[in-house]
């Protein structure tokens, strides 16, 4: 029974491994990627039982298919490989305030810029009654770099006109996602990472599909105005997070930029 003795370390161990499946299975969720990696799991833990209950044979071919399979994996899941790496590396763990934040040590230190969320909501309710469309990713913890290079880098400070001027029909930013950071408008034209989830309902285009793909790859926030019906739909984590009325929204904001 020696085998189920677990130090601090083992726990450690398992407790990282199951962080690391919980950021693949992210990065591979609704997409046809999903079946292979849930196959793969299986397969990697019958391995694991046979190796434990010392069944020689079938841990040996289980291990010589599990060896040949990394490399055939590394070309199958190479785009997902891609963006595991992209969302490592851009995640800004340098910043101490970002570290900070994590653990919400310092919230409301009154150093940090609170983003004026007031401006941005009206701007989208007034944007959608004139049924005009918008894409507005707010950063949280995770860098937004990666993505900034596709659009016009820009520095302005939030307010509900310029926000609204941005994506007037005939303005010539109003294409793509407009990106602020720390109550200042850092990119306009931005181009996000569309969702390949199969579960977005259809009539969701791909305004939609753009701002659940950039939530789902980082801790960011979406505000979506669709042009068809002028409703803001608020997305987070990859997923609409619905609410009632504007001041719920509010409340959501307030607290998920906090
Ligand atoms: N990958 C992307 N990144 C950023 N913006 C995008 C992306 N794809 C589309 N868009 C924006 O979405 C607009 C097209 O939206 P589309 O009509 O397909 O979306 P929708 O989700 O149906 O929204 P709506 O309800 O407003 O029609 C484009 O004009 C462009 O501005």
């Amino acid at each position: 029974m020696s085998f189920l003795e677990l130090r601090i370390l083992d726990i450690i161990d398992i407790l990282l491994v199951a962080i690391l499946l919980y950021y693949v299975y992210r990065l591979v969720k609704g997409s046809a990627a999903i079946n292979i990696f849930i196959g793969i799991v299986i397969i990697y833990l019958v391995w694991k039982l046979t190796q434990l209950l010392q069944m020689e044979m079938l841990s040996s071919i289980l291990g010589q298919f599990i060896g040949a399979g990394m490399f055939a994996l590394i070309v199958v899941f190479q785009q997902e490989i891609r963006k595991f790496l992209l969302m490592v590396g851009s995640t800004n763990f340098g910043s101490r305030r970002n570290f900070l934040r994590q653990f919400k040590f310092n919230k409301n230190n009154g150093n940090q810029l609170e983003t004026d969320f007031k401006s941005i909501i009206k701007a989208c309710q007034k944007m959608g009654q004139n049924n005009t469309g918008a894409l507005i990713v707010i950063k949280r913890n995770t860098s937004l770099d990666f993505i900034k290079s596709s659009g016009d880098s820009m520095r302005i400070k939030v307010n509900q006109p310029i926000i609204e001027s941005v994506f007037y029909p005939n303005s010539p930013l109003h294409d793509g996602a407009m990106i602020i950071e720390d109550n200042t408008i850092t990119a306009t034209r931005v181009i996000l990472p569309v969702s390949n989830d199969r579960n977005i309902p259809l009539r969701f285009g791909l305004r939609h599909r753009a701002a659940i793909g950039i939530t789902e790859k980082t801790d960011a926030v979406a505000l979506v105005v669709s042009e068809e019906t002028g409703h803001t739909s608020y997305i987070k984590d990859g997923s609409f997070d619905l609410y009632d009325d504007l001041e719920e929204l509010e409340k959501k904001l307030e607290e998920d930029l906090s």
